[in-house]
């Protein structure tokens, strides 16, 4: 097999169309066309022995060759190999196509950048000791240098290509959008009345701010007017309208700067009304979201957009429309005044601030698009900053903080990438504008210039008109700046928007049934249950279970057996997809769930406190708790000793990690305690607590579950783990995979030496280890 030169054949992959490359074209440009030609006729082999992938591209080049209207090569060259990118070709070192043997393949540099763009290659092009040397090819055959020609155009289309992703339009602009989804679109006219909408309550200072704008505009746009005038009055000798001019100028200047600062100040109050009250409308949407809606959202992207998006929406009105208004206003003034001057070049004038301003209108427009995925890189990159620190002792722990801080940068590099992109066409869009703004002034003077020569206007009128029409220009740059900055914000806060419009949860504004007494009676009747984030996983099936009043029930069980699911279900945190609760003869869905939830005392199984003194902590949700009662409650719950010894006894300062698991446990308790509960829910900690730590717990649980009696006795329903709790339940509920799969007392389960005996038998064995 001879060497062969690079038979550089055709182009795949649509940014660069193969008729650029056509065979033909080529031919036609290179004197060694039919050299070539001929060469690659003459040289190409019969790969006879290909492997099956080897086969298919041989196939694909085939079809290549054909779609790409080569014809009359095709019937010549029989193994072509496609050869578009160069991972191909490494494959294929050292491991060696059958024809090449088993040696390693090294590629000229032209081959490779060639085979990056797509070109296809003859496997005769590799040369029969799997090598091509373009040097020696051109001495031993001087086709090679028709080779390197190719290649040499090949890079010319390859930057040609990289070129046309970077035009308006193109494939690098549109990475970002391809990589995000966007569900929510709101429009110019869409954001301006939700905002007018949160606004609105301040009308006067909006009003104030405005009318401030209108005065300080417009005396603004008469100062170049009698900075003209002054110049050639004194150029004119005429010293009234010298100092006429010079007293109406500093009376501007002064009106000017006084309703800058009156306009400033009120557009500034407005913005933090603004942010302030859309905050604060967010939160309380977010928290009236349906449980469910927490499974699906991290925390850490929804602070980010209360913190991050929501600041974005503030420079709406504080900036951006405060300057287009201020602006336009100008403009349009100085546009007027042109017209009076010359109306050839104040037409000259507009032409250049249309191309402007279409120029603008497509900046602002990609802004807007790119301004969400920005918000939402932010957002992700705080809810794994979030979720980092507030897991900081298990990152510790682990030892992993390179991974965390890992997963944190490549947010903060897709960041990057969308501000990369926003800079860069920020970049293009000012040299459009600045380019443009300079050549009015330059047509300007090139016709206006005309004009004074021949009389048709004075050289004052020029001046002025100079002065003018760079204000207008000016003003029209700044309205288009601000405009896709305002874009901007907008596409940045369309989530805020599209979370504002979410629905509270139905069950917050539903006004149920009050009992007057609660018994206590529980029932579950039929429950069947699947989360809606796993429909598939059917978590309860077909559950019945009645808890008379005053009855302890301990629910036992594998975990994942579904047991805190069920204390879900009572509490209505989600609703059951098959079946009922309910609660003395009503069902849950018929009560006021407000009022049910305040019957009830939960103790969760990792109970959190609030940021707040342990009083507080304690009376949350029990706002006219005394001070005696919560000292009750902590008695009850084992609390009170240890809460006494620290420094500030019960306003000592606590958040979730500045106590131990036991404290905060019976701080959760004397919590539950407080409220007097008729409903007692206790999800009981699997957490290991130390010996004297879990006496404690225990005895201020023995004591929560005694409490009431006669007809107030607390019904109670506890998930259980330790053997001492179970035992004083009046019964005992087993669940494995969803369903009840034995009920009765303790000794009836040990009788029955089903799942509870063989539960109980490891519980006991774990314990003598
Ligand atoms: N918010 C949720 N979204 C989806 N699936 C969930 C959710 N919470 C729990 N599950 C799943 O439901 C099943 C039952 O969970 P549940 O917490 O009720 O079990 P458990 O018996 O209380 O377990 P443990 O004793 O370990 O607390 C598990 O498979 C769990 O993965």
């Amino acid at each position: 097999m001879g060497t062969a030169p690079l038979g550089l054949l055709s182009w795949q992959h649509g940014t660069l169309s193969p008729s650029y490359l056509n065979y033909e074209e080529i031919r036609r440009s290179t004197s060694r066309k039919h050299q070539c030609t001929r060469h690659l006729k003459a040289n190409h082999v019969e790969v006879s022995a290909r492997k099956a992938h080897e086969a298919r591209w041989y196939n694909q080049s085939q079809s290549r060759v054909r779609d790409k209207g080569f014809e009359k090569l095709k019937d010549g060259i029989t193994d072509l190999l496609p050869i578009n990118t160069i991972n191909s070709l490494d494959r294929w070192n050292g491991k060696g196509l059958p024809e090449l043997g088993r040696r390693k393949v090294h590629y000229h540099p032209s081959v490779r950048c060639a085979a990056d763009s797509g070109a296809l290659f003859s496997s005769a092009d590799l040369g029969a000791n799997g090598s091509y040397d373009f040097k020696k090819g051109k001495e031993r055959n001087g086709s090679a240098l028709y080779a390197e020609e190719l290649a040499f155009v090949a890079r010319i289309f390859l930057s040609l290509k990289t070129l046309k992703a970077f035009l308006p339009n193109g494939s690098w602009w549109q990475a970002i959008e391809r990589q995000h989804q966007r569900t929510f679109n709101i429009t110019f006219t869409g954001a301006m009345s939700r905002l007018w909408v949160l606004v609105s309550p301040d009308k006067l200072i909006i009003g104030f701010a405005f009318t401030a704008l209108v005065i300080a505009a417009l005396s603004e746009i008469t100062i170049p007017h009698f900075v003209a005038a002054m110049i050639f009055s004194a150029q004119k000798g005429m010293t009234n309208d010298f100092y006429n001019n010079a007293r109406l100028l500093v009376m501007m200047s002064c009106t000017y700067g006084l309703f800058s600062g009156i306009r400033g100040g009120c557009f500034g109050i407005a913005n933090q009304i603004l942010v302030k009250r859309m905050r604060e409308l967010l939160f309380s949407t977010l928290v009236s979201q349906d449980i469910v809606f927490f499974d699906t959202e991290a925390v850490g992207s929804l602070t980010s957009r209360l913190g991050s998006d929501c600041q974005q929406v503030s420079r709406i009105i504080g900036n951006d429309l405060n300057i287009m208004f201020r602006n336009g206003l100008q403009g349009l003034g100085a546009f007027v005044y042109l017209l009076t001057l010359s109306w050839q070049l104040a037409l000259t004038t507009l032409g250049v601030c249309s191309l402007m301003w279409f120029l603008t209108r497509i900046y602002g427009r990609y802004q807007k698009r790119t301004a969400r995925f920005a918000q939402d890189s932010i957002a992700s990159a705080n809810e794994v900053a979030e979720e980092a620190l507030s897991l900081l002792r298990v990152v510790r722990t682990f030892g992993t903080e390179k991974e965390e801080v890992y997963r944190y940068s490549n947010w903060l590099k897709k960041l990057m990438e969308i501000n990369l992109r926003q800079n860069i066409a920020y970049g293009f869009s000012t040299l459009s504008s600045c380019t443009l703004y300079h050549t009015t002034q330059v047509v300007a003077l090139i016709i206006g210039g005309g004009f004074v020569m021949s009389g048709a206007i004075s050289a004052e009128k020029l001046t002025k008109f100079i002065l003018y029409s760079e204000w207008v220009v000016h003003s029209t740059w700044w309205v288009g700046d601000h405009w896709a900055s305002l874009m901007q914000a907008i596409g940045a806060s369309e989530k805020v928007f599209q979370l504002l419009e979410l629905p509270p949860c139905p069950q917050l504004s539903s006004v149920g049934i009050v009992l007057p007494q609660v018994r206590g009676r529980i029932q579950f009747v039929d429950i069947s249950f699947s989360y809606p984030t796993r429909p598939q996983a059917h978590v309860l099936k077909n559950v019945n279970l009645d808890i008379k009043p005053g009855e302890i029930v301990a629910v036992v069980g594998l975990s994942g057996s579904g047991k805190s699911t069920l204390v879900s279900l009572l509490l209505r945190l989600y609703e059951p997809t098959n079946g009922q609760v309910v609660v003395d003869g009503a069902s849950l869905t018929e009560l006021d769930i407000k009022w049910f939830r305040k019957q009830c005392g939960v103790v969760s199984q990792e109970p959190r406190l609030f940021s707040m003194n342990i009083a507080s902590n304690i009376a949350y949700g029990s706002d006219d708790a005394s001070q005696v009662e919560i000292e009750k409650a902590a008695k009850l719950a084992n609390a009170h000793d240890f809460i006494i010894s620290l420094p500030d006894g019960y306003k000592t300062m606590v958040d979730n990690s500045r106590l131990s698991g036991g404290q905060k446990q019976r701080i959760a308790i004397a919590r539950a305690l407080l409220r007097d509960p008729a409903i007692l829910i206790l999800d009981e900690a699997t957490s290991a607590l130390d010996a004297e730590s879990e006496h404690l717990v225990q005895k201020a649980l023995d004591r929560a579950m005694r409490g009431g009696v006669g007809e107030n006795k607390r019904t109670v329903l506890v998930i259980a783990h330790r053997l001492s709790t179970i035992r004083a339940a009046d019964r005992i509920v087993v669940m494995t995979n969803g369903q009840v799969a034995e009920m009765g007392s303790h000794d009836e389960l040990i009788k029955l030496d089903g799942e509870y005996a063989r539960l109980t038998k490891r519980q006991l064995s774990t314990l003598a280890q």
